[in-house]
């Protein structure tokens, strides 16, 4: 049975998590879909773990497109996530042009990097058929405008602007939000205060999903990694059983705990 947003929605409604780790070709997606990971996200950290790049600025629309291609066709029923990289939703125009190449491409779902102002493009693509995951918190393609990795919403009027922007980006069509680098507290009432799923990232165990970069999940990227990464290699024989006991992980609360939260 393949995993749709209709699948997570109603996970949402039972109180049951789910899993996501990133992929970038067949090989890797075959084994986390057979593994029973919900959903494959064909992250722009590709630019980080596969180019070898310090951001994931320089990755293109093209380049998204063939790791899409890639991912679908190892994959065997997970719900296919990509991301539109830098500047793809700069205008409505943009944001449609590059959704529809990586749906084109095998996705099952578009995310968008942005806040409140993503509401105008969301309402379009949807209202064409495609469904959108709205990624707040800390946004890495701005990371230039940012002044680096830091944890968003931390002061109350930023924490404010973020859970209005959910509601907005909710009442607009979003089929799911992504939260990376956002407090514990306030990633719990982002997510008690929508009806969509919501994927936490350096965000809450009360969120409703969970994602990780595989390269981190596995130990082999590298630098120092980053407070919300667990390497589930370390306990595991092999690829395969790394990528089950995420996911038992995610779905038991066990993952994320305190020290992968801010
Ligand atoms: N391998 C990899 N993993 C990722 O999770 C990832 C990428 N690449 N590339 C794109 C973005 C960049 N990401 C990052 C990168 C660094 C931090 C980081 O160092 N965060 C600090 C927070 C510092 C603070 O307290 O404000 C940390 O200590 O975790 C977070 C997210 C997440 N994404
Ligand atoms: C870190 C996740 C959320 C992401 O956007 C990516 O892998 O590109
Ligand atoms: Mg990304």
């Amino acid at each position: 049975m393949s995993v749709t947003i209709r699948t997570l929605q109603k996970r949402k409604q039972d109180g049951e998590k789910f899993s996501v780790l990133t992929a970038y070709d067949a090989c890797f997606s075959k084994l986390i879909s057979e593994a029973g990971i919900d959903a494959i996200l064909v992250g722009d950290s590709l630019g980080n773990v596969i180019q070898g790049q310090s951001s994931t600025v320089p990755v293109t629309l093209e380049q998204m497109a063939y790791h899409t291609e890639c991912v679908a066709r190892g994959n065997s029923g997970s719900l296919i996530i990509a991301d539109v990289p830098f500047m793809g939703a700069a205008t409505v125009e943009r944001a449609l042009e590059s959704s529809t190449a990586l749906m084109q491409a095998g996705a099952n779902m578009v995310k968008l990097e942005g806040s409140a102002w993503l509401a105008e493009s969301i309402e379009l693509l949807n209202r064409n058929g495609i469904p959108v995951c709205a990624h707040m918190g800390l946004t890495p393609q701005a990371v230039n405008a940012l002044g680096g990795y830091r944890v968003q919403g931390k002061d109350d009027d930023s924490a404010t602007e973020m859970l209005e922007a959910a509601r907005i980006l909710e009442q607009a069509g979003a089929a799911m939000l992504l939260l990376e680098c956002v407090p514990r507290e306030l990633s719990t009432r982002i997510t008690q205060a929508v009806n969509i799923p919501v994927i936490g990232i350096g965000a809450a165990p009360e969120c409703d999903g969970q994602v990780l970069v595989m390269h981190d999940m596995l130990g082999i990227s590298p630098g120092k990694p980053a407070r919300f990464v667990k390497n589930f290699m370390t306990d595991a024989s092999d690829i395969p059983s790394a990528f089950k006991a995420y996911h038992e992980a995610v779905l038991n609360v066990s993952f994320p705990a305190e020290e992968h939260c801010f």
